[in-house]
């Protein structure tokens, strides 16, 4: 399509560094910004800004950071501005130009953007983008971003986000920064088709306020969604989705030539199918390959050293954002949570410091993270090959979940009814102990546990290790004889729900199943906890 050959058009301008087509975007000007806000970490450790040649502490509030450049407009983020059912964000973006200054309410905002009175303006290249604003409906504000105002709305008839930026007045340089991330956003999101990116509805520009569209995420960021969750960790199996669905954005991202430079979980949505899409390229880019490029923006927690550190980077930046998000999604938790974000930079950069990966992490995962995180960006994976392992992961979770976490609960006799109708257990007969399915008979205790909707786990004692065999089980601990082993059982065998199954067999002779269950089911515990590890 069109867009297509827009975009391509600016890498060629964006090499030459020159400005592109109308002079829509020209990442000079975003360079030459940067060299008025010089932000750096020094190896003494001390964090400083030299604005204009002179030098300030910055004032951290929370993880919110920016430098008080007048030059480039650029603010002290104040905090967030919650509204009521709202979305909210813990980290605003590092050097965002231009925290929207509420000069308007929020309704003089969005009167101002559909009164009929003021004129549309051209959207230069992206025409074809402009909104129909009969078609829109506004509804309430619902998120304070650092560089705009979310509400929710209806377009067409579809659920929406709209993204207001007030043009600031009696501030022509700040305005100027504005309308560049304004341009920056319609542009990126115009080009970027994927089901893993947010989906571009329109943009509108009028005098005094500009709007850009979205599809609306009904489950909104993956940072709510896990303070919701009151730090508890996402189930692995929708960890890793979700993980996958990430890295396939960005993979998509990386394969255009662009570096999104700001992904963190406030900036991932969650929509009602659960998959994920990434937002907010206000700070996208492309890559500039041959110098490599200097940090203007970010938000410290997920942010790589080099970026931190000012010096040149390229699209692994991204990469080592995502192994901080993979962490975010395993442990429930906001990185370096017990640091300020200047504090968290600090020890990324002068003393190494990444998040604590849990115990119980499954190897593979903690071997993406780590190398995500490498210090070295040229250590750091590609996106096709971290999609490439996580597809691995989730095969292994499948079949071996002994990390997996799970609920259970135990209804003996009816479960075991249930497994002696052979619902689940067809090919599993205890009494006899023999099987269609098993070649090896010696597993006298079977224990199958749904783990989700998916997939069961079968836990497979075997009796014959114990000192003796059933007729005493009950009178020994026979949890420390039992050889435990794990078997999968595909979905397509589950019939239960959240039901802990307990099969009881003996190969020689049947076992009367009221001799077993005390024993079977103090054994239950110690093998949910060989299982938990
Ligand atoms: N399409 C959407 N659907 C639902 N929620 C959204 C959508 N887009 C953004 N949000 C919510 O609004 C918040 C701010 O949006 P966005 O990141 O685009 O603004 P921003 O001004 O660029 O902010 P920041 O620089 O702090 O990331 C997001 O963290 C997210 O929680």
């Amino acid at each position: 399509m069109a867009e297509g050959s827009k975009i391509a058009g600016f890498l060629v301008g964006v090499a030459g560094g020159n400005v592109v087509g109308n002079g829509l975007y020209d990442v000079g000007f975003y360079q030459k910004l940067d060299e008025g806000s010089n932000m750096s970490i020094d190896s003494v450790g001390s964090l400083q800004t030299s604005i204009d040649g002179g030098s300030a502490a910055m004032s951290v509030e929370n993880s919110s950071v920016g430098s008080n450049n007048s030059r480039t407009g650029i603010l002290h983020h104040t905090g967030l501005r919650l509204f009521p059912g709202s979305n909210f964000s813990l980290g605003h973006s590092v050097l965002r130009p231009g925290r929207v200054s509420h000069a308007m309410n929020e309704d003089a905002l969005a009167q101002t953007l559909m009164d009929p009175r003021y004129p549309t303006e051209s959207l230069e290249n992206y025409d074809e983008w402009t909104l129909d604003l009969r078609k829109l409906n506004m509804g309430v504000a619902f998120a304070q971003g650092a560089f705009g105002k979310l509400y929710r709305g209806i377009y067409d008839g579809e659920d929406v986000a709209i993204k207001l930026l007030e043009k600031p007045e009696n501030d022509p340089e700040r305005a100027l920064v504005m309308e560049q991330q304004f341009r920056q956003e319609v542009m990126m999101l115009a080009n970027l088709k994927h089901p893993n990116i947010v989906r571009f509805i329109g943009a509108c520009r009028k005098p005094m306020v500009w709007c850009i569209v979205t599809e609306y995420a009904k489950g909104g960021s993956v940072r709510q969604f896990l303070m919701k969750r009151q730090n508890r960790s996402v189930p692995l199996k929708l960890a890793i989705k979700q993980a996958i669905d990430i890295a396939k954005g960005m993979e998509y991202v990386h394969g255009l030539g662009l570096i999104h430079r700001d992904l963190k979980s406030d900036n991932l949505l969650i929509f009602s199918d659960k998959s994920i899409k990434i937002a907010d390229f206000g700070v996208a880019r492309i890559e500039v390959k041959t110098e490599g490029m200097t940090p203007e923006t970010g938000t410290y927690r997920w942010m790589a050293p080099e970026m931190i550190q000012h010096r040149p980077y390229n699209q692994k930046v991204d990469v080592y954002s995502f192994g901080i998000v993979l962490w975010e999604l395993i442990t429930g938790m906001l990185p370096f949570q017990n640091m300020t974000a200047v504090q968290a930079a600090f020890a990324v950069v002068n003393r190494g410091v990444r998040p604590i990966i849990p115990q119980d992490c499954l190897p593979a995962l903690s071997q993406i993270m780590t190398r995500c995180w490498d210090p070295d960006p040229d250590v750091r994976p590609s996106f096709s090959d971290i999609v490439g392992m996580l597809e691995s992961t989730q095969e292994e979770i499948v079949n071996s979940v002994r990390r997996a976490r799970f609920r259970c609960c135990i209804q003996p006799m009816m479960i075991y009814y249930k497994l002696m109708d052979a619902d689940l257990i067809t090919c599993y007969d205890f009494t006899n102990g023999v099987s269609s399915g098993m070649t090896d008979y010696s597993y006298d205790c079977v224990l199958s546990i749904l783990m989700n909707s998916d997939f069961f786990v079968c836990i497979a004692v075997d009796v014959s290790k114990c000192q003796k065999r059933d007729s005493t089980l009950s009178s020994q601990n026979p949890t420390s004889a039992f050889t435990v082993s794990c078997l999968k059982i595909p979905a397509a065998s589950a019939t239960t729900n959240n039901h802990l199954c307990i099969g009881v067999g003996d190969s020689q002779q049947p076992s009367p199943p009221s001799l077993m269950w005390s024993s079977i089911i103090s054994v239950h515990s110690a093998i949910f906890d060989v299982v938990r590890r």
